[in-house]
């Protein structure tokens, strides 16, 4: 039996309580609006595991800075987003704020739904510290939710993010009845920005083709469950970006990580056609069937 503390009751953070607790460890979970002191929760916790949205890592991190944190204590990082000040990834804040602590990143094809359902789903658990991910997996491997290690941190925190940008395109492309070549076209021409973008940062490629790469883009570019597809598909619906969050429940973090993306890759010179056009699209620069369009009218090239 494990002692972990959870931050951020949302519906991820819920999830992975809900995991871990059918494996019979003892949870604590916090929110804001929790009545529990943080420092108490904490607490001689051997997990430590964010799942708070983006917009919230700065000021949690800074937190549990004010605390006592002891280096043993694992960190965890379950958010998939990008600081929109420093472009950086939530593990290399965390990281940064603690360097004596393990991180470890968790991610992969998690449609918190299905979860709480109970259905099968798989994930990855990565840090550079092999023992820390290692225990990881042994506390929220169950019959229900496998779990892999990945020695590639970077590689499995970044496919988790960068997929919510494709997510946000391919609700669109199915908003739109594009039907399924274009569906496929799209996947697959996403996946090898990803791949550029992922390399040029330091990650490793093949990373990307397993469960935080290809296995997060093939779940939440194909399902209506996505925050970030039902962006897309409502976009392609004549919405408005603002009528859409003003209903969405939750957080669809592709809509924030879009343009630290693009800033990232234009100040690394690295192609991101596809993330372009949806920045354009969610800032109401063009229409849905242009940004299609301005895709397919690109200049011919080599695969
Ligand atoms: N839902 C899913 O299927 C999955 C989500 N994720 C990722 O997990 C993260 C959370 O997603 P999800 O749970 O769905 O989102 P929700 O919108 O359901 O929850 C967001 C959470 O972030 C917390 N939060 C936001 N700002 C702050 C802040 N300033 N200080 C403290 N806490 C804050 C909220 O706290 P409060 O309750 O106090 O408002 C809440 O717990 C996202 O990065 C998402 O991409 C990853 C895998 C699967
Ligand atoms: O990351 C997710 C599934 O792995 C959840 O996707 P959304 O944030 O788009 O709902």
């Amino acid at each position: 039996m494990t002692k972990i503390a959870i931050i951020g009751a949302g519906v991820w953070g819920s999830a992975l309580s809900y995991l871990a607790s059918q494996n019979g460890h003892e949870i604590r979970l916090w929110s804001r609006s929790s009545s529990e002191r943080l420092e108490d929760i904490l607490q001689g916790a051997s997990i430590i595991l964010s799942a708070v949205s983006m917009s919230g890592v700065n000021s949690v991190v800074t937190k549990l800075q004010r605390l006592s944190i002891h280096p043993e204590q694992i960190l965890i990082t379950a958010t998939k987003g990008l600081d929109p000040a420093t472009t950086r990834t939530p593990s290399q804040i965390w990281q940064e704020a603690f360097p004596a602590n393990p991180v470890v990143v968790l991610s992969g094809p998690n449609l918190s739904k299905e979860i709480k359902q109970g259905l099968p789903a798989a994930t990855a658990v990565s840090s550079t510290n092999a023992k820390a991910a290692q225990f990881v997996q042994q506390a929220f491997a169950s019959p229900k939710f496998r779990v892999y290690t990945n020695p590639d941190p970077l590689g499995v925190e970044l496919g988790g993010t960068l997929k919510n940008v494709m997510a946000i395109a391919s609700g669109t492309c199915d908003g739109l009845q594009l039907g399924t070549n274009a569906k496929a076209a799209l996947l697959t021409r996403g996946l090898a920005e990803i791949i550029r973008v992922g390399t040029d940062w330091g990650a490793q490629a093949e990373t990307f083709y397993g469960l935080s790469g290809l296995g997060d883009l093939l779940a939440t570019c194909n399902s209506e469950l996505s925050r970030n597809y039902q962006v897309g598909y409502q976009l392609a619906q004549g919405k408005t970006l603002s009528e859409i969050l003003a209903q969405l429940e939750g957080t669809a973090e592709g809509v924030n990580t879009t343009p630290v993306l693009l800033e990232r890759a234009n100040r690394q010179g690295v192609s991101v056609p596809i993330t372009y056009q949806v920045y354009r699209l969610l800032k109401s620069e063009i229409t849905p069937q242009a940004a299609v369009e301005a895709l397919m009218l690109r200049d011919t090239k080599p695969e």
